[in-house]
């Protein structure tokens, strides 16, 4: 199997966790894009969805799934998002796409984050892939200069402007032995919007696919 179709596979589970009749969570990336083609199935059985980006917003109503303010939602039972790394404590980097902020917010208001993932996802540490920091476009040379004092190379994304409006850092060779500290240690710099790291609030529970199939795992 290729990697987009154990990405395919991974997505397709998640939907046996939708609960009828209510407001999706939806995150954004290559393998959110086949859940929400998904999510088209299955259509009449919920009531539409928050997203956490234009693309996915876009996406989802090119497909007939209205798309709700999450302003205007109190409850979101399931948020279904991929990530670019997920450790053995469920923690993850995400924001390769760029959509950190508004995946970190989704999340936050949601009841359960249900991640999916081909298996190269799962990693023993996070920090090979770089990390996403969105900064207020003032702040860019203060913060790079705060990141590098925590030890990593901070990186402009080149051309990248965000859904909010801001800037990517991507932070190479940063070491991340304790990843609920160091999220909590960069979205300290002023500047700092918020950074990809998802200790704090992250999966409960992680589809993953392999070539033995979508493994079900919950949160240790
Ligand atoms: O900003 C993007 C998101 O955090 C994505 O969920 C993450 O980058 C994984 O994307 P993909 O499913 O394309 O590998």
């Amino acid at each position: 199997m290729t990697q987009d179709e154990l990405k395919k596979a991974a997505a397709l589970a998640a939907l046996d966790y939708i609960e009828d009749g209510s407001i999706v969570g939806v995150g954004t990336g290559s393998t959110v894009n086949h859940f929400i083609d998904g999510l088209a199935s299955v259509r009449a059985r919920i009531r539409g969805a928050v997203s956490s980006s234009e693309a996915s917003s876009k996406r989802l109503a090119a497909l007939g799934i209205p798309v709700f303010d999450l302003n205007d939602i109190d409850r979101i039972p399931v948020y279904v998002d991929g990530a670019d790394e997920i450790d053995g404590s469920f923690a993850m980097i995400k924001g390769g796409g760029g959509a950190l902020t508004r995946e970190k917010i989704v999340a936050a208001v949601s009841e359960r984050f249900i991640c999916i993932c081909d298996a190269s996802k799962r990693v023993p540490t996070l920090g090979h892939f770089p990390l996403p920091v969105e900064v207020i476009p003032m702040a860019r040379s203060h913060v790079t200069r705060e990141l590098a004092r925590l030890g990593g190379e901070p990186r402009l994304r080149a051309g990248f402007v965000t859904d909010n409006g801001n800037l990517i850092l991507d932070v190479h060779g940063l070491t991340i032995s304790d990843p609920v500290d160091t999220e909590t240690r960069i979205n300290q710099i002023v500047g700092v919007v918020t950074n990809g790291l998802f200790a704090r609030r992250g999966a409960d529970l992680l589809l993953l696919a392999g070539k033995a199939g979508v493994e079900r795992i919950p949160r240790p």
